[in-house]
């Protein structure tokens, strides 16, 4: 277990350094996202090449018609920086855009790879634009997950075979299924990206139609198969692995597509996101390695409501765009300063309720790290997050998120512990 914590500890601490420029949501669970200054001049104008893409943008046109105004009266330095009252959801969305915008070369190259906000916008080779649109950079949490599941299990050593059952785990987890979840996600909003984004590849027609059906199909067999696998390598007697990521594959297709769409229903969507990264990859893991018991998943699940917790963070920010588009984020549904108290209240009661039930279950010491690692979240909630969660929810993620991320890692050693207690 000592050598699972000195190699955790190192992929979390790049782990920190990737996901801080990660998406809003898609990778909010473990950080925030931090906008790019802006310059109009390196935007790619929305034009839409494919005959398909434009039938399917129809809707849109007036939008980007208005787009462009836009950046003309950018460009002839017209443009009001400060939202005004009457402003129209266009104009709320034109102005999310103007963040969004490569700084540098490099910086905008390394983004476009990882998928995050800010890609360079120039032209690119398409197997780079196939993996900018699994975001790379959100597949971190899941491996993360992976990794606490495995530690949970209680029975993992480092070996040949088992070395190989993790890859294989993270590769279905990361590039498979949170790919396939980025690319669907992509495709279901991009309408909405050709006003918000319109650099992103599928609105900017850097990509085929036909392209994004064969990636999103590819990484969900790919997905299934290596589920499958594991099931076998495994000599599981019920497929357990398979069918998580049956269930993962189906919360992700309801996350993003209509009728469904839960992103657009406020918390609820939190809750999906917040609960399917922080328990699926961890039952995955732990599944792989040991035995999945109903208590551990209850466990998790009550764990994913810190996740949610975090998901809310990045909604302070968006509550004016949120409500002209009829988004019930909980800071719209319940106002800035009641939001603010519900979503510190989620995090710290959950992680203190796990804290206290690893003391009853006898895991004094990692209770006792687990205690520790609250602290500091608690602290930067009253030093940045509290006073004002609007202009402090970057700072606060910043300061807090590491800590929630290991306090993962020690409720997953302790369960291991566990265990291999009950065992001896
Ligand atoms: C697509 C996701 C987030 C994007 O959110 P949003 O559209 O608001 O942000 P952007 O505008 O910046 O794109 C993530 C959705 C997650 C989904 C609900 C569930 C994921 C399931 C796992 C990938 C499945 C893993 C199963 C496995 C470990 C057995």
């Amino acid at each position: 277990m000592a050598s699972i914590l000195s190699v955790c500890t190192t992929t979390a601490a790049a782990m920190n350094a990737v996901v801080m420029n990660a998406s809003r949501r898609s990778s909010s669970l473990f950080s925030s996202s931090s906008s790019s200054s802006s310059s109009s001049s390196s935007m790619r104008s929305s034009s839409f090449p494919g005959t398909s893409l434009k039938t399917s943008f129809k809707s849109s046109s007036k939008s980007i018609k208005m787009e462009q105004k836009r950046r003309r009266r950018h460009d002839s330095g017209l443009i009001v920086t400060n939202m005004a009252a009457g402003d129209k959801v266009d104009d709320l969305n034109i102005k999310a855009s103007e963040t969004n915008v490569s700084e540098t070369k490099l910086g905008g190259d390394v983004r476009q790879i990882l998928g995050f906000k800010g890609a360079s916008t120039e032209d690119v080779p398409v197997w780079k634009i196939h993996i900018q649109l699994t975001k790379p950079g959100t597949w971190v949490p899941l491996i993360w997950g992976v990794m606490c599941g495995a530690a949970a299990s209680g029975h993992y050593e480092w070996n040949l075979d088992n070395i190989g059952k993790a890859l294989l785990c993270m590769t279905m987890s990361g590039p498979f299924l949170t790919g396939y979840t980025q690319t669907i996600n992509d495709w279901y909003d991009r309408e909405i990206d050709a006003i918000n984004e319109p650099y992103r590849p599928i609105p900017s027609g850097a990509i085929s139609e036909t392209a994004v059906k064969a990636q999103i199909a590819v990484l969900l067999l790919g997905g299934l198969a290596c589920g499958w696998q594991l099931d076998q390598w495994c000599e599981h007697d019920f497929p357990v692995i398979f069918l998580l990521t049956v269930f993962g594959s189906w919360v992700s297709y309801i996350y993003s597509a209509p009728p469904l769409k839960l992103k657009a229903e406020g918390w609820k969507g939190c809750y999906a996101l917040g609960s399917s990264y922080i328990a699926l990859p961890w039952w995955a893991g732990m599944a792989t390695f040991g035995q999945l018991t109903p208590d551990v998943m209850v466990l998790t699940v009550l764990y994913s409501i810190a996740g949610l917790g975090i998901a809310i963070v990045n909604d302070f920010k968006s509550i004016e765009g949120d409500r002209a588009l009829g988004l019930q984020s909980l800071p719209v549904a319940f106002g800035v300063e009641k939001a603010k108290w519900i979503t510190v209240g989620t995090i710290d009661a959950t992680q203190l309720f796990v804290a206290f039930y690893l003391r009853g279950i006898g895991e004094d010491f990692y209770s006792n790290v687990l205690f520790c690692l609250i602290a500091p979240q608690i602290f930067a909630q009253f030093k940045f997050f509290l006073p004002d969660p609007i202009k402090n929810d970057v700072k606060y993620q910043a300061a807090a998120q590491p800590f929630l991320v290991f306090g993962l890692l020690a409720t997953g050693l302790a369960w291991g512990h566990h265990v291999n207690m009950l065992a001896a």
